[in-house]
């Protein structure tokens, strides 16, 4: 049982969704020495939203993914769907229906399709390693055939990776975050590698899963795909959100354009360290 069962939605969560959120932090904060790798983040994602977290390098938003998910100590607030969970496990947040993705989320060459699938939900522990002696191991068939049809790949279920496309492969890393009744999953820079065109398929992916009421958190540098896909930004710098909106509000914004979009990485005309506040345009 969590000590309160009250969710505190900011203002800015509410007012943006104009519901209650599906996933809402409330002053989530790491450090990490003498960094501040978050600094009082209060995001909030609805249920069927895609919510993309952007920023330069070092700005926090795998210290924010890591916090929510529980894989770092963080103060602060989490809420999923009402329910309190900050001081829960990784485990317990993951059985709640929040699932992440890994930067380095290599799949099992080695296994099919279905089956990288199956090793991520296997249950860990002693009491699980024996259940599956007793029982054998048997992948639940349902909940894998859901999440890959949720990624449109149910046919690829006994193909080996190696026999996919890279953006098919992506896909797969996503099914494995959404087996097992996934409600909001933290997407951490699930597209890198992909050309124009397979990201724009994968957008359209990332749009399908949202159309059944999941909500997405996406962290990505392709800011074609984040721009394209998103229904709001929040930008990340120095471990604070320094602006949200939609994202052709964001695009406008001065601050942004200063401390991301203006930079070399997004726009490699605008110059070498200096931001182009001037040129917005040219960031798209
Ligand atoms: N485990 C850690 N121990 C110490 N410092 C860390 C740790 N993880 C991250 N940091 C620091 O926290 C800050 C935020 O890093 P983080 O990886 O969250 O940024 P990011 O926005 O995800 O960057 P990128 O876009 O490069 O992935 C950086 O200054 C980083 O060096």
């Amino acid at each position: 049982m969590s000590e309160s069962t009250t969710p505190e939605p900011t203002a800015a969560g509410t007012a943006v969704l104009g519901q209650t959120a599906l996933l809402q932090t409330g002053g989530l904060s790491v450090r990490y020495g003498g960094v501040s790798a978050n600094s009082d983040v209060d995001i909030a994602v609805g249920a069927g939203e895609i919510v993309g977290l952007i920023g330069p390098n070092g700005a926090g938003k795998t210290t924010f993914v890591d916090a929510v998910t529980g894989f770092t100590k963080a103060t602060g607030t989490v809420t999923l769907a009402g329910e309190r969970l900050e001081k829960a496990s990784p485990h317990r947040r993951r059985r709640a229906g929040m699932a992440r993705t890994w930067q380095a989320g290599e799949l099992f060459t080695d296994l099919t399709v279905a089956q990288n699938l199956a090793v991520a939900v296997q249950p860990v522990g002693l009491r699980a390693l024996l259940s599956d002696v007793i029982n054998g191991s048997r992948p639940p068939a349902e909940t894998i055939e859901r999440a890959l049809d949720l990624v449109g790949l149910r046919d690829a279920a006994d193909q080996f990776p190696g026999e996919l496309t890279l953006g098919q492969q992506k896909l797969v890393g996503v099914a494995r975050a959404l087996v097992g009744g996934t409600r909001l999953v933290l997407l951490d820079e699930p597209a890198a590698g992909l050309d124009t065109h397979e990201s724009r398929d994968f957008g359209a992916e990332l749009r399908r899963i949202a159309a059944t009421g999941i909500g997405i958190l996406l962290i990505d540098h392709d800011m074609s795909l984040v721009l394209d896909v998103c229904d709001r930004l929040y930008v990340l710098d120095f471990g604070k959100v320094i602006a949200s909106g939609s994202p052709a509000a964001i695009q406008d914004d001065p601050a942004v354009i200063s401390a991301y979009l203006g930079s070399p990485e997004v726009d490699p005309d605008a110059g070498t360290e200096s931001s182009t506040p001037d040129a917005p345009e040219e960031t798209r």
